[in-house]
């Protein structure tokens, strides 16, 4: 029987989350600090001196947090009005008194996953105490970057989406369901153009998603997706094509860009082929992680794929915005998921949220933040079971789907993280392997 492992930190030094936050974080700090000095003329044409006085001092704010990070000062409490501020600074207590003392809620010593949140959350504390540059996002840039420099992988998946739609009638469930798998593993190979791992670097899809799938197969560690597509088919209500459909599939994003396009079209995709009713997307209330969906960023590549001159582009553009018009697509940000708790903690602190995912007869999560929250960012080994790391978390039927961008994976075969790291010391951290794990607690 396994106990609760130790949640991954900068306490050792040399492993992911010491270089993380010794390396990374400043980087993207000083990008940060970078990006609203630049943005200065924009304040002053804006605000006049008022915008200039706002610039200069969030940019003191966040050089000092900066200075706070690299010298491992303890952790402050927040000082802003937003929604969620009473519950990061509840957050901060319950660490302190887990830790024992003030002192050691520190960058260095506390849980890694409390500390990268809480920095993101600091930016954005920096950015609220500045009013006339409050709703900057300072991370604007990067996503709107990463998407239109992704237009030919975009275009290409919106010819194949248009495909599938002329075919759709005439597929049979074989087919269906081989264009399923492509649909899923587009989106789930979608999440490695994250911009908080490449610092800021410039990180979008070159080459065709498609047809890069099959060389790709290789390196899926974990691959439910037949777990999944029996969901899918064994919900109760019936599509518009006869099939056996599901009521409601829930989608917690994670990157903007050409991973939120691999999304939408399998969101798309399940409604077109009747596989789904109605689908719901959770996106972040705030600027998070450098590239996770906030709804401008939602609204925005929606508007920007109908005004292109792609003919199928456009027309996928239009048909997603009659979705969220009809309401068979819909658009949350609950204020739980820029918070640093991990998902077994969400029914006590987030009962309304937990209650909203009960309503999915499957919820799929995006990414390696998401899948760090699912099992707690702690030091699990390899063959613990997924149902033993959520320690009781299970709204509704789930399934991750990550790319390893930290070091925490579970599930696997025994021997299995051995193989790995005997011939890729990094395969827990560089993008290039994958999961598709599914978890059903009403099967528990
Ligand atoms: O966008 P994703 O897939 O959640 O990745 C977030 C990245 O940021 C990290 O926190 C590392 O800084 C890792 O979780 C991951 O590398
Ligand atoms: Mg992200």
């Amino acid at each position: 029987v396994y106990g609760v492992p130790l949640s991954l930190s900068a306490r050792v030094t040399g492993s992911f989350a010491y270089l993380t936050i010794r390396d990374r974080l400043p980087t993207i700090l000083t990008k940060v600090i970078d990006t609203i000095h630049r943005h200065k003329n924009i304040f002053f044409e804006e605000y006049g001196e008022e915008g200039i006085n706002a610039e200069k001092q969030a940019i003191s704010l966040l050089s000092k947090l900066r200075n706070e990070l690299q010298t491992d000062k303890p952790v402050l409490e927040l000082t802003d009005n937003f929604q969620d501020v009473e519950s990061w600074n509840q957050y901060l207590q319950r660490q302190q008194r887990l830790q024992g003392d003030q002192e050691s809620v520190s960058w260095f010593k506390s849980p890694w996953l409390y500390v990268e949140c809480y920095m993101y959350r600091r930016i954005h504390e920096a950015l609220l105490l500045n009013p006339p540059i409050s709703n900057f996002d300072v991370f604007n840039e990067g996503k709107t970057q990463s998407f239109l420099e992704s237009s030919q992988a975009v275009m290409a998946l919106c010819t194949y989406l248009e495909d599938i739609h002329k075919n759709l009638k005439n597929f049979s469930k074989n087919q269906l369901l081989e264009h399923f798998n492509k649909v899923l593993q587009v989106s789930l190979w979608g999440n490695k153009c994250d911009l908080s791992i490449s610092a800021g670097q410039e990180n979008s899809q070159k080459n065709s998603p498609i047809e890069s799938l099959s060389s790709l197969q290789p390196f899926i560690l974990v691959d439910h997706s037949n777990l999944v597509w029996s969901t899918l088919n064994s919900s109760p209500g019936l599509g518009e094509s006869g099939i056996k459909a599901a009521d409601r599939v829930d989608i917690v994003l994670d990157n903007a860009g050409f991973e939120l396009v691999t999304d939408l079209v399998l969101a798309d995709f399940l409604v077109s082929s009747g596989l789904a009713r109605q689908i719901h997307f959770h996106g972040k209330s705030l600027p998070w992680f450098v590239s996770d969906v906030t709804a401008n960023d939602f609204q925005w590549t929606i508007r920007q794929t109908m005004a292109s001159n792609h003919k199928w582009m456009s027309k996928s553009g239009y048909q997603w915005q009659s979705y969220l018009k009809k309401g068979v697509w819909c658009y949350h940000d609950h204020p739980f998921w820029t918070q640093p708790h991990e998902f077994c903690d969400m029914a006590a602190d987030a009962p309304d949220l937990y209650g909203t995912l009960q309503k999915a007869d499957l919820v799929l999560f995006k990414g390696d933040l998401n899948y760090r929250k699912l099992t707690g960012d702690r030091d699990w080994d390899h063959t613990v079971a997924f149902s033993s790391a959520l320690r009781g978390f299970g709204p509704a039927p789930l399934c991750s789907l990550r790319t390893l961008k930290a070091n925490v994976q579970v599930g696997l075969q025994p021997g299995q993280g051995e193989k790995l790291t005997s011939h890729d010391p990094n395969w827990m951290t560089s993008g290039k392997y994958a999961v598709i794990q599914f978890y059903n607690p009403q099967s528990e």
